[in-house]
């Protein structure tokens, strides 16, 4: 059985890679969508080209990883493509977020590093030649962001691990994209608050654009996808300038 597998599914870039996915791979048995929301999935599901196994639950707990590695198991799949979208962020200076919301930052850690990791983990037993690992980091990742701390970071460890990841695997064939793109349009802001930057609301991306670019940069090998012109040059920035003037830029 072909799968892909994809975390996150239940909104945003997620659910517009279970969408997409199809038309990229033709040859899908089975879209494996993982969320906390399962009635989001279900709607998901009822309107996919593929069919999809949903698997709902919170990533930050055990049980969902039981739930998927008896599945596993018991179908040993062809993981076709993992992608790890699930993430959050939370806007503002970490004293304040702390005082606010005292476990969302060790929460965010939980989720962006370690549940993608042991979601990876998981899976690669099950990834064959030609397989891919998708993981969503951000424009975030590429410099330090005040008032976006503990998220940035948590997405340095998610390129960083993505490109390290990928190295090791290039000789089995099986390659890592890490998906970098800067503000897109999705329940992100929802759960984050608002932005820290007034410019970011001026290049905000569609998430369909994104994942299209992302499904196109996945099938080139490329390790790292950045959607559109501002993020580009944002990565370019953080190689040649130093991060302490950018996050001096950024705190003003
Ligand atoms: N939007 C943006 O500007 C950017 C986002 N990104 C990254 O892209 C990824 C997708 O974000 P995006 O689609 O924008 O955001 P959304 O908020 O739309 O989607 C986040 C997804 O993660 C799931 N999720 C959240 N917490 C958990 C949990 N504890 N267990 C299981 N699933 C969980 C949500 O589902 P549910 O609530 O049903 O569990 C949802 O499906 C994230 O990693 C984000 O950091 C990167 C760059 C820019
Ligand atoms: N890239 C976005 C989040 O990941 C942002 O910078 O707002």
């Amino acid at each position: 059985m072909r799968i892909a597998i994809v975390t996150g599914a239940s909104s945003g870039m997620g659910r517009e890679f279970v969408r997409q996915l199809p038309y990229f791979y033709h040859n899908l048995d089975e879209i494996w969508i993982i969320a906390r929301r399962e009635e989001k999935l279900a709607a998901l599901a009822q309107g996919s080209a593929v069919p999809c196994r949903i698997f709902a639950g919170d990533l930050c707990k055990g049980e969902i990883y039981q739930k998927l590695e008896h599945a596993l198991k018991e179908e040993t799949p062809d993981i076709r493509m993992l992608v790890n979208a699930a993430g959050f962020g939370k806007v503002g200076e970490v004293k304040k977020i702390a005082h606010r919301e005292p476990s969302a930052q060790t929460a965010m850690i939980d989720l962006n590093c370690r549940a993608l990791t042991r979601m990876t983990l998981i899976c690669l037993p099950y990834l064959r030649l030609g397989s891919r690992v998708v993981n969503l980091a951000s424009a975030a990742a590429f410099c330090p962001q005040p008032s976006f701390a503990v998220y940035a970071a948590t997405k340095s460890y998610v390129l960083s691990f993505s490109r390290a990841l990928g190295a090791e695997l290039k000789r089995t064939g099986i390659y890592v994209t890490a998906v970098c793109p800067g503000p897109v349009a999705t329940e992100f802001f929802d759960v984050s608050g608002k932005l820290p930057n007034k410019w970011k609301d001026a290049v905000m991306a569609k998430p369909d654009r994104v994942v299209k670019k992302a499904l196109l940069d996945v099938r080139k090998k490329k390790e790292i996808s950045v959607y559109g012109i501002a993020m580009k040059g944002a990565e370019l920035g953080a190689k040649l300038m130093p991060h302490r003037v950018i996050m001096d830029l950024l705190s003003n």
